[in-house]
């Protein structure tokens, strides 16, 4: 059995399509299904469905074979993983942003993100001192409320930025979802696995 972990939204909805080039496709639909636990039109294929940060989690500890993740949540995540195929899909950036016009503060900046340990080394890396607030969401509200001078989130078509009369400052890294595999999975299940990896990563080239 390979066990799959996605999230429901936008992973899973750019997601299934390569998957059915693959010759997979759900038994019943996620989206709508109260299953976390989904059989697949292949018996030896099942998908679990999980929330986005706990992908990594699912699949470091052989709970799930493989899973599909946002390169952000994997920064956040660290771990041990094997990551080998950029789907090419949920592509955003993950940005600093602030107030627009707002100027740069002196001295201690205050950060709110749910990126703490993106964060961290993003400005450690920069020799700033910085203290940072976790945040589960919402994060834009933060500047404006004074709760923080900027924030760190993904950023796509910037309307939420500007929807808050914030503007996207610093690049820290460009974004997409990665396949991510199970190191013990990657050894027992190798063959399996690899076939079904040489798939996607043909429905990938195919669309670019
Ligand atoms: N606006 C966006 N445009 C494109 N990709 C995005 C956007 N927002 C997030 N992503 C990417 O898609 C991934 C999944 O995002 P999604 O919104 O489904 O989950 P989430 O809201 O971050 O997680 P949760 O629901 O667990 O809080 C993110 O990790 C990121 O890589
Ligand atoms: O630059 P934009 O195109 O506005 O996209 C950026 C927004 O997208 C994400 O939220 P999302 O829309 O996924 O909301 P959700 O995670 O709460 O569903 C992210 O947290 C930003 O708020």
């Amino acid at each position: 059995m390979l066990t799959i972990a996605l999230s429901k939204g936008r992973i899973l909805d750019d997601t299934l399509p390569l998957l059915a080039e693959a010759g997979i496709a759900p038994a019943e639909n996620p989206e709508k299904s109260r299953k976390l636990i989904i059989p697949t039109t292949r018996d030896d294929v099942q998908l679990l469905i999980v929330r986005a940060t706990d992908v990594p989690t699912y699949v470091e500890h052989g709970a799930a074979d493989l899973g599909v993740a946002g390169k952000d949540v994997l920064m956040e995540y660290g771990g041990q993983l094997y990551e080998p195929l950029d789907l090419n899909i949920a592509r955003c950036k993950l940005m600093t942003a602030g107030k627009v016009g707002a100027p740069e503060p002196k001295g201690r900046l205050r950060v709110a993100t749910k990126f703490v340990n993106i964060a961290r080394r993003y400005y450690a890396e920069q020799g700033r001192q910085v203290e940072i607030i976790k945040l589960y969401g919402s994060m834009e509200l933060a500047p404006l409320v004074g709760l923080a001078d900027k924030i760190i989130d993904v950023v796509d078509t910037g309307n939420t930025l500007r929807a808050n009369g914030l503007e996207p400052q610093e690049l820290i890294a460009h974004i997409s979802s990665r396949l991510i595999v199970n190191k013990a999975s990657m050894k027992m299940k190798h063959a399996e696995l690899d076939t079904l990896i040489q798939a996607l990563r043909q429905a990938v080239e195919a669309r670019a």
